[in-house]
């Protein structure tokens, strides 16, 4: 994290609202940069075994103005839990949101029209610092805010901007919800490996570090995923029996893929509708 965004966080505190699974891996993720636990303050009711030994602020009373308020709750319980934030609304605090669905309009609506607000939707490899994270502002999301968000939100992973709030359900769809995809590839290539005999354990330690293995080679390369599936695919070869299964037009990947991220961008939407 810059140094400047470290010592106003610091100096004014970043207050996490609610710390489930997304807001622990990013937490998980400051504190192991160097973000003081000291400067953190956590709302949430049943904290875990986990954020109870990290030494941040655990629902205490909130600092004055802090620099940023992370909202991390369910949509669902944003009508519940907003409101007692409310009165850093219209301020210097800036509201930055991790919350599928939850529009900047519904925030404005909720902390008042004077609101700094920055949408973001970051996954939870976040937690080892592998994370990727889309942001947007409103209007009165200044450069420093923006500054400020992906500055600590760099300190978890890639972060990328946005051109607009449009762009966040189709973001959500791909990699808010994408490392479920790939842990559900794995799963499935470890059980397909045991229906072909592979004890359970052998099964998933191949499938695991295929995964990550290819995902690291797809980071690093500079041949692009196309030309790396074609290496791998001997002219009559076993990949290739394959990949006519998996690459199968009518009920193969592509439109199996195709329709589960049409899926996840519509719950967003309807989300967004409440
Ligand atoms: N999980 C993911 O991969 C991603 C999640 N997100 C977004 O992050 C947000 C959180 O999701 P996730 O972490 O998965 O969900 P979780 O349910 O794991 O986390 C939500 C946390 O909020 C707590 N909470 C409930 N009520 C309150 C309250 N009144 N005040 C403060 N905290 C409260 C919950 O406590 P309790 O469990 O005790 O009710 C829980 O610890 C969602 O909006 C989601 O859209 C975004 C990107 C990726
Ligand atoms: O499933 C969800 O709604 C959240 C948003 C993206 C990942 N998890």
């Amino acid at each position: 994290m810059s140094t400047g965004s470290m010592k106003e966080l610091e100096a004014r505190g970043l207050v996490l609202l609610g710390c489930g699974k997304m807001g622990s891996a990013m937490l998980e993720g400051w504190l192991a940069q160097g973000l003081p636990a000291g400067a953190v303050w956590v709302n949430d009711p049943h904290p875990s075994d986990w954020l109870s030994s990290t030494g941040v602020n655990l629902n205490m009373t909130l600092p004055d103005s802090p620099a940023i308020v992370l909202v991390a709750v369910k949509p669902q319980m944003m009508a519940d839990t907003l409101p007692a934030l409310a009165g850093f609304g219209n301020g210097n605090t800036l509201f930055l949101s991790v919350a599928a669905g939850t529009s900047i309009a519904t925030y404005k609506a909720m902390l008042g029209d004077q609101t700094p607000i920055i949408r973001a939707m970051p996954n939870t490899p976040a937690a080892i610092a592998r994370g990727i994270t889309a942001i947007c502002g409103n209007d009165l999301a200044t450069d420093e805010h923006l500054d400020m968000a992906e500055a600590l939100l760099t300190a978890v992973g890639q972060v990328v901007r946005l051109d607009g709030e449009h762009q966040m359900d189709a973001v959500t769809a791909v990699s808010g919800s994408g490392p479920a995809y790939v842990f559900h590839l794995i799963e499935t290539l470890a059980a397909a490996g045991e229906t072909q005999g592979l004890s359970a354990g052998l099964a998933m330690q191949l499938a695991t570090a295929t995964v990550a293995g290819a995902g690291a080679l797809a980071e690093q390369a500079d041949d692009d995923p196309a030309q790396l599936r074609m290496n791998v695919t001997s002219p009559g070869g076993t990949t290739a029996a394959a990949l006519a299964v998996l690459m199968n037009e009518k009920d193969g990947f592509p439109a199996l893929l195709t329709r589960a991220v049409a899926a996840a961008a519509n719950r967003s939407k309807e989300l967004a509708n409440g």
